[in-house]
């Protein structure tokens, strides 16, 4: 056997016995980046929060962030908080990344489904989400606890059966990275 032969024949061997690579994103850790995508629409100066509705096969059936709603021009509404009328602040305009994700649902409902969100729903989300279905929440943050609103979402959560769980990342950073050399990662033959 030549060198070219036996060098053809190693390349052969590894062809065949590759395995699949394994540092591959769960399909948590994918539905939470993909609500921190979402969230990455956000024009909030402060907060950004973005949701990814899931169903029971793992499908996405809605994504949401919040964000002015359709026809209130973002440059021109307020994005303020501790303005000196609730007019001039955003809390009274800006729809919620729950509320989008749900009324952007690409599926006939959501029925049964499971909501990724960056931050613990609000009382007013946290309705909605009853409302439309859905059965279980995964959070990152629940900054807000102490709150009133989100202490409502926690008794209506409750009362209604809908499961919430922390999201405990395994890893801190999942990097999209669009500057990649394709000819290294697959070389052409
Ligand atoms: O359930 C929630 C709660 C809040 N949001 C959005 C609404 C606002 O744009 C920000 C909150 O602003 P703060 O400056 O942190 O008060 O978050 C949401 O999308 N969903
Ligand atoms: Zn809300």
């Amino acid at each position: 056997m030549d060198l070219t032969e036996n060098i053809a024949n190693i390349s052969l061997h590894e062809e065949q016995t590759a395995k699949k690579r394994n540092d591959y994103i769960d399909w948590q850790e994918y539905f939470m980046a993909v609500a921190f995508l979402a969230a990455k629409r956000s024009k909030d100066p402060k907060t950004q929060v973005g949701a990814c509705i899931v169903n029971n096969d793992n499908k996405i059936v809605g994504i949401g962030y919040n964000g002015m709603p359709i026809g209130c021009n973002d440059d021109d509404f307020p994005w303020g908080k501790n303005t000196p009328s609730p007019l001039d602040s955003k809390y009274l305009y800006v729809c919620h990344a729950e509320m989008n994700a749900i009324l952007n649902k690409n599926s006939a409902d959501v029925k049964d489904c499971t909501i990724y969100v960056g931050l613990f729903p609000c009382n007013e989300c946290a309705k909605m989400i009853i409302q439309s279905g859905i059965k279980k929440v995964v959070y990152l943050s629940d900054k807000n606890a102490h709150r009133p609103e989100y202490i409502a979402s926690k008794k209506m959560f409750n009362a209604s059966n809908i499961i919430y769980k922390q999201y405990k990342p395994r890893i801190s950073k999942i990097e999209i990275n669009f500057d990649i050399d394709w000819d290294l990662v697959s070389p052409t033959k």
